[in-house]
């Protein structure tokens, strides 16, 4: 689908975009504390949840419609514009109602085409900015999903944050990155304002920097941080919650990179290393076009002497120097396997290629 796309903020050149606030507006107080708190820093949008979707019942979830007064409170002190989740039709018309700026959608409502189209069905016919997460699951299409049925409800100021997805296992995120689905989404619609939500990656603190600078790094437009007063008595999330302050010096510290450049040396730098590149590129796959025709080889000596496509011993041998010989040229552990495991199921889709047409031969 094709989409025409505008800016979230009024200054379309306005980069980075920087949102904080409270993961949950808790209480009068401690929103307008926070607002006052990060309003000298300028930020554009003041964020705080004001409906939570939890894992469980039974923890805070929220305190509802009065919230929203406390926001308004926010816009009217700081002059700071206001954004809040919005995840049912209610919620919609009662954030329009109260003058917030900015609506976002949560990842637990974008992997629910039902809520998203009741959201999007709620927004038609209000030009208000709308700034849609990445679903819990690792499906870029759920996303692109929520993206376009925001679009067709008509709303043309849409970003999207990517806040990392569920993984069970051990990691030492809360929700994993996997940069790579973003960068596609980034690939599929360049004009889409991207923004890294590093306090749901990561979930703690000590982590939070590095995340947002990987992001600068990748040429997001900006970043959305938790900030709470008093982080360790925040009613969710306190463990991935900062102060005013640590948010300040996050930022401060954070080294922001242009998208490119003009500068004609740098260009021709590039563009020579580059070819470099494309010459390696070319090189490897060459290689790799070889190694297969050498699988289909011993694939049909396999075939011939009714012996089986996978070799444990053989895969690991190879799994290991080719991880020690990695190591040596400083590529990490998870980089070598991932490469070898796509290499070793190229191999065997090409092996069972080759056995099926000889047996598809026998039978006919
Ligand atoms: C090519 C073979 O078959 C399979 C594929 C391998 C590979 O591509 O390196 C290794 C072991 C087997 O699981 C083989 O047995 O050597």
């Amino acid at each position: 689908m094709e989409m025409k796309l505008q800016s979230i903020l009024d200054n379309p050149h306005k980069r980075p975009i920087i949102i904080a606030g409270p993961c949950s507006a808790e209480t009068e107080e401690q929103v307008l504390q926070t607002a006052r708190d990060l309003a000298p820093q300028n930020i554009d949008l003041f964020r705080a949840g004001i409906w939570k979707p939890r894992t469980r019942p039974g923890s805070f979830e929220g305190v509802g419609t009065p919230g929203l007064k406390w926001l308004k409170k926010v816009k009217e002190e700081t002059g700071m514009k206001v954004t809040t989740e919005v995840a049912k039709a209610e919620h919609v018309y009662q954030a329009i109602k109260h003058n917030i700026d900015v609506l976002w959608i949560g990842a637990r409502t974008t992997v629910n085409p039902f809520s998203v189209q009741e959201v999007a069905d709620a927004i038609e016919g209000v030009d208000i900015p709308v700034l849609i997460k990445n679903p819990i699951n690792p499906d870029l299409g759920l996303w692109v999903g929520a993206i376009e049925r925001i679009y067709k409800a008509g709303v043309t100021k849409i970003g999207v944050i990517h806040r990392g997805f569920s993984y069970h296992g051990d990691t030492p995120f809360r929700n994993v990155p996997r940069w790579q689905i973003a960068i596609e989404l980034k690939r599929r619609f360049p004009d889409l304002v991207m923004i890294c939500d590093n306090s749901h990656i990561c979930g703690r603190r000590d982590t939070l920097f590095e995340v947002a600078q990987q992001a600068m790094d990748l040429n997001y437009d900006g970043i959305m941080t938790e900030v709470h007063p008093t982080p360790d008595d925040a009613w969710s999330d306190a463990k991935q919650q900062i102060t005013p302050a640590q948010f300040q010096e996050l930022v401060n510290n954070l080294v922001f990179r242009d998208a490119t450049t003009d500068d004609i040396e740098f260009l021709e730098t590039l563009d020579h290393l580059r070819k470099e590149i494309d010459h390696i590129d070319n090189e490897l796959f060459n290689l790799l076009g070889h190694r297969m025709e050498l699988a289909d080889s011993i694939g049909q000596y396999k075939k011939r002497n009714n012996i089986s496509i996978l070799q444990t011993t053989r895969w690991n041998e190879i799994l290991e120097k080719t991880i020690a010989l990695g190591q040596a040229k400083g590529l990490s552990q998870e980089f070598v396997t991932t490469v070898l495991r796509a290499i070793h199921q190229e191999s065997i889709n090409h092996q069972e290629a080759v056995m099926s047409a000889e047996e598809s031969k026998i039978g006919g």
